[in-house]
């Protein structure tokens, strides 16, 4: 009885969260080791159907940079990042596009749907909802987003996982590679989304020390880009955390997909892990 009672009580916990994000939209970017490690795999299912079945509104915008490289190196086809984003050229938007739209994401959607949730597999290609120009060869940058086709998904009780991948503006355009933490960011903005997590493989953004650092506004974040102490694939993502806010969406934060749950605690806790970015 003592034990079913603790129980209740540590649902009765989360309810004034609940409370807070019911009926709210929060735009999930999935990266990171929870995206390659099984049972972490399992934990951000089991979480995402959690925010699910009470009424909160998960979109999932999913990355998979490791495993298009882990290709195209098999392929013996030479990659290149410039500021932590791939530049794709005409023989790897093929690739990424496969690995994105056809193995990770249908491996997402049927984990969601097998756990009893209704999830979506899309890319930008689908109802053309995201559209892109070239910044580097294939690599794109979004020119925009159909908020009211995301939203009338979400209003059928539908879970978009969506790939990083946008439509180009010609029927024979192979589209473009979008890196996923702007896209979480532009597809949070434009559904006015009350958060945007970006799930990844440390505590959060380091200091030169390597102590996490839990809050984060532009200044400081410029300073650490030209100190070099945020570097690399860190640099899309505060960009985009910053973009989000400065764009409505109420809170971003970047936190360790490596722990467990790491949604769940950050929605649904007072607890607070990881870094969040202000735009002041
Ligand atoms: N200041 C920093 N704090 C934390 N990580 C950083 C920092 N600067 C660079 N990084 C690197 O950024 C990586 C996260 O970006 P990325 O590999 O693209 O992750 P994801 O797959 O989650 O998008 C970290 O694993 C780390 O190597
Ligand atoms: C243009 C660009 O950088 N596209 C990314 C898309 C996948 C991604 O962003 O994956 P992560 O989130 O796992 O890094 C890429 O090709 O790697």
């Amino acid at each position: 009885m003592k034990k079913k009672i603790e129980t209740v009580k540590t649902l009765l916990d989360a309810l004034p969260f609940i409370r807070k994000f019911y009926g709210k939209t929060i735009v999930i970017k999935y990266g990171g080791a929870a995206q390659v490690d099984e049972k972490l795999k399992e934990s951000f299912a089991v979480d995402i159907l959690m925010l699910y079945m009470v009424g909160i509104k998960p979109v999932i915008v999913h990355g998979g940079g490791k495993r298009i490289t882990e290709i195209l190196t098999a392929l013996n086809v030479k990659t290149e990042f410039k500021d932590g984003v791939r530049v794709t050229t005409k023989e790897s938007i093929k690739i990424a596009e496969m690995v994105l739209s056809g193995e990770i994401n249908k491996e997402i959607v049927n984990m969601l749907n097998q756990h009893g949730a209704k999830a979506i597999g899309i890319n930008g290609k689908d109802m053309s909802f995201m559209k892109a120009k070239s910044l580097m060869g294939y690599t794109g940058e979004i020119t925009s987003i159909d908020g009211v086709f995301l939203n009338k998904l979400l209003s059928e009780n539908l879970i978009p996982v969506i790939a990083p991948i946008a439509s180009g503006d010609t029927p024979t355009h192979p589209g473009y590679n979008i890196n996923a933490d702007t896209a979480a960011s532009e597809i949070a903005a434009a559904i006015n989304a009350k958060r945007v997590i970006f799930l990844t493989d440390t505590l959060g953004v380091l200091d030169k020390n390597k102590n996490l650092i839990s809050s984060l506004n532009a200044n400081e974040i410029d300073k650490l880009k030209q100190e070099g102490v945020i570097a690399g694939g860190m640099i899309p993502k505060v960009d985009a955390a910053l973009n989000a806010v400065k764009r409505g969406v109420e809170k971003a934060h970047i936190i360790d997909g490596r722990i467990e749950h790491s949604i769940l605690l950050e929605l649904l806790t007072s607890e607070g892990i990881g870094t969040e970015i202000k735009e002041k």
